[in-house]
C-alpha cells in the first residue's frame, strides 16, 4: 500500500491513532484554541457544510459557465468542514483507480483513489453539498442531473492524468463535473494544475488550492499537470442516470 503523507503536516489539525470508523480523528478547530476539551468528528454536522450556494454562485459565473463551460468557486466551506475533509483525506485507505475505456489506468492516471459512501463522515457530508449544487443547477440550467458520486484522490509526487474527457466515447451520464482541493500552501512550483479547454479551445490553469472548487462540462478534455508534491482532491460528478450510488468493499 501506498504510504500517504497526511496533509496534516500543513494543517493545524491535531490527529491521534489509529484513524478508522470507529475511532475518528479528533480536531483542535481554531475556535476551540483556549478550550481543552477535544472534539471529535462526532460533531461535525450536516450544518458544518451546509453552503449557500445562491449566494455563492452570481448571475456572471453561471452566465460563465453557460458561455465557457467552466467556472471556480473559492472559500466554499467554513474552516471546520474543509479541516475535517483534509483530515479525512489523509487517512483515507487508497486504491488503485479502475479500467478508464479499456486503457490500463496506469498509463493515463496516477492518482490512488477511495469511493465517497456512507461510511465516510466528512466525505459523505460534502456528498450531500454538492446534491444541494445540483438541485441549483437543476433549476436554474435544466441540467437533469438526478445524483452526483465522487472520490478522494491522491496523487503521489511525479504522477498527473493525462488528457482525457470525463465521458469516455460513446457515453454521455456525466453532465458536470466538480473537484474540489485540499492543498495548503500550494504554489506553482508544485505543478498539478488542472489543464482545462474551454469551450471556445481556449487553455486555462487552475491550480488546487484548498477550499476552492473547480466546476465544469464533463464533455470537455482537460488533463492534471504533474504534480510535485503530493495532492489531495475530491473528484466529484453529477449525472444523468440513476445509478444507485457506488458501494465499496472492505
Ligand atoms: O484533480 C483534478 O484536478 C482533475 C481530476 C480529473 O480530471 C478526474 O479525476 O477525472
Ligand atoms: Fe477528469
Amino acid at each position: 500500500m501506498t504510504k500517504i503523507i497526511s496533509n496534516l503536516n500543513v494543517t493545524k489539525l491535531v490527529v491521534n491513532h489509529p484513524i478508522g470508523p470507529d475511532n475518528p480523528p479528533q480536531l483542535t478547530p481554531c475556535t476551540n484554541k483556549t478550550s481543552n476539551k477535544r472534539l471529535t468528528q462526532d460533531v461535525l454536522q450536516m450544518t458544518n457544510f451546509a453552503v449557500n450556494w445562491a449566494d455563492k454562485l452570481t448571475d456572471r459565473q453561471l452566465d460563465k459557465f453557460v458561455t465557457d463551460g467552466w467556472m471556480v468557486i473559492d472559500g466554499v466551506f467554513d474552516h471546520l468542514a474543509l479541516q475535517a475533509l483534509q483530515a479525512e483525506s489523509g487517512f483515507v485507505d487508497y486504491r488503485d483507480a479502475e479500467l478508464t475505456a479499456g486503457v490500463r489506468i496506469s498509463d493515463i492516471r496516477g492518482d490512488r483513489i477511495r469511493w465517497i459512501t456512507k461510511n465516510f463522515f466528512a466525505g459523505y457530508f460534502y456528498l450531500q453539498s454538492i446534491n444541494a449544487l445540483a438541485t441549483l443547477f437543476n433549476q436554474s440550467l435544466f441540467a437533469g442531473i438526478r445524483h452526483s458520486e465522487a472520490h478522494y484522490a491522491c496523487y503521489p509526487v511525479g504522477f498527473g492524468y493525462k488528457w482525457h474527457s470525463d465521458n469516455p466515447a460513446g457515453r454521455n451520464e456525466r453532465v458536470i463535473s466538480a473537484v474540489f482541493y485540499l492543498n495548503d500552501e500550494w504554489t506553482a512550483n508544485d505543478g498539478g494544475a488542472l489543464e482545462i479547454v474551454d469551450k471556445h479551445g481556449i487553455h486555462h490553469n487552475v491550480m488546487p488550492v484548498a477550499n476552492r472548487l473547480v466546476i465544469f462540462d464533463s464533455d470537455l478534455q482537460h488533463q492534471v499537470q504533474i504534480a510535485h508534491r503530493q495532492r489531495y482532491s475530491i473528484a466529484t460528478w453529477m449525472r444523468r442516470d440513476g445509478l444507485v450510488p457506488f458501494v465499496e468493499e472492505g
